[in-house]
């Protein structure tokens, strides 16, 4: 299974293609709308999630509620491009600039200049509608389908803010799902510590206030994944490995963990592993779970547990010094608008490329081009292996 985007942020809509989803898998519009609305909430976005309402249109491969096994197509129309038509929309390009919008100042921790220099644009505006994040809304889509998909086969994914600016939303390793199915509920910022919450908020309203912007961690938890799942043979099997590569490009991402990730540096042998015990009723299972559900390239059975680290949003109201590529002259970055805190929609982002990573190995690992007999190849390999 494999999925391409298309779409500029301004442009008329976000299309998705998915190709490799079996045929008879039931999927609604409103799965996938679930998915974008949440993504469009929480603290500290900026106007244009008032402007945009993402719902989705599946405009091929599917049919009365059910996949058909050909190629999947969604369309999310961004609303803002009304606002556009000049800038955007398909006249013969406008002579005077200013219609047009050129973009010659490149904004420092964009794509801007490094996407210029290399696409040989002048008008950098033909970089940033792409590079812009407004594209997570077509992986966020994808991702849903992905999400139904591992619903359907038992397997629960949740994406949530693990902490804002070094606050920290929970405190505790603990959680059971469904706690962090209600910290997910990305609106406004949530903790089950409510006083954290306010905190988080404090703190994204601070930094909007002072013209900054601040970044977070997300985490991302999948319960139901039988062992087994990926390879090791070789690098571009190894499941950790296409997980961290999806993570790490959406758009902000600095570093991924599993587990307890960077903290292994710091501990001995005996503090990281986790020890093998086996039961009648779970078959094998982990004493612990440091190793966040990995060991060499394959899922342990033990749930997934991965983390993401996202940077502050780079255009601020504080303006960073840059260069004009026209006069080569110094300047203060200045912007219209801005979120100040995205981390909660991160999370969802987030989510949703794990999502996808996990049903393409499964759908690499029991090829199928029927959902009913995947699903039945699926419930066999588990009782399989609990007594292996
Ligand atoms: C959901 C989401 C919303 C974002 N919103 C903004 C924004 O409003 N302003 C901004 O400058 N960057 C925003 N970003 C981050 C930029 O898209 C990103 O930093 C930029 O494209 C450069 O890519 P890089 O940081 O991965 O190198 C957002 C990122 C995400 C995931
Ligand atoms: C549109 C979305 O996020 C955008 C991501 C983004 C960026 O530079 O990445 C910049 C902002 O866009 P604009 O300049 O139009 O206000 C965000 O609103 C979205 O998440 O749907």
């Amino acid at each position: 299974m494999r999925y391409l985007t298309a779409g500029e942020s301004h442009g008329k809509q976000q299309t998705t293609i998915i190709e490799g989803l079996p045929s008879n898998m039931p999927i609604t519009q409103e799965d996938i709308n679930e998915s974008l609305l949440r993504r469009q909430k929480g603290h500290g976005r900026g106007k244009r999630m008032q402007i945009e309402k993402d719902l989705v249109d599946i405009v091929g491969g599917v049919r009365h509620g059910y996949t058909l096994g050909s190629p999947i197509a969604l369309v999310v129309r961004n609303d803002d491009f009304k606002h556009w038509t000049d800038v955007m929309g398909e006249d013969p390009v406008a002579e005077d600039e200013n219609i047009r919008r050129v973009v010659t100042r490149p904004r420092p921790g964009h794509a801007d200049l490094n996407g210029a220099i290399k696409y040989g644009h002048r008008d950098m505006r033909n970089i940033l509608e792409r590079s812009s994040a407004r594209e997570t809304t077509a992986r966020v889509a994808a991702g849903a389908v992905a999400k139904t998909l591992l619903k359907h086969l038992g397997i629960e994914i949740v994406g949530y803010v693990k902490e804002i600016a070094g606050i920290k939303a929970v405190d505790r390793e603990d959680l059971s799902i469904k706690d962090r199915i209600e910290i997910s509920e990305a609106s406004p910022v949530r903790s089950l510590d409510e006083e954290a919450g306010k905190q988080m908020m404090d703190a994204i309203d601070k930094a909007k206030k002072d013209g900054d912007s601040i970044g977070g961690v997300c985490e991302v938890y999948v319960e139901g994944m039988p062992a087994g799942i990926g390879s090791y043979v070789h690098y571009d099997r190894k499941l950790d490995g296409r997980i961290a590569g999806a993570v790490q490009s959406i758009n902000a991402f600095k570093g991924v963990e599993f587990g307890i990730g960077f903290e292994a540096a710091r501990k001995n042998g005996s503090e990281v592993h986790d020890e093998i015990l086996w039961s009648e009723e779970k078959g094998y299972y982990r004493r612990t779970n440091r190793l966040g559900g990995f060991e060499g390239g394959m899922t342990s059975g033990m749930p997934i547990v991965v983390k993401g680290v996202m940077k502050p949003i780079p255009t601020l109201y504080k303006p960073l010094q840059s260069v004009d590529i026209e006069t080569k002259e110094t300047f203060n970055a200045s912007i219209e608008r801005s979120d100040s805190c995205a981390v909660p929609a991160a999370a969802v982002v987030m989510e949703h490329v794990v999502a996808f990573e996990i049903a393409k190995a499964i759908l690499e690992q029991f090829p199928n081009d029927q959902f009913p007999k995947l699903k039945k190849a699926i419930d066999q390999y588990r009782d399989e292996i609990r007594g292996f």
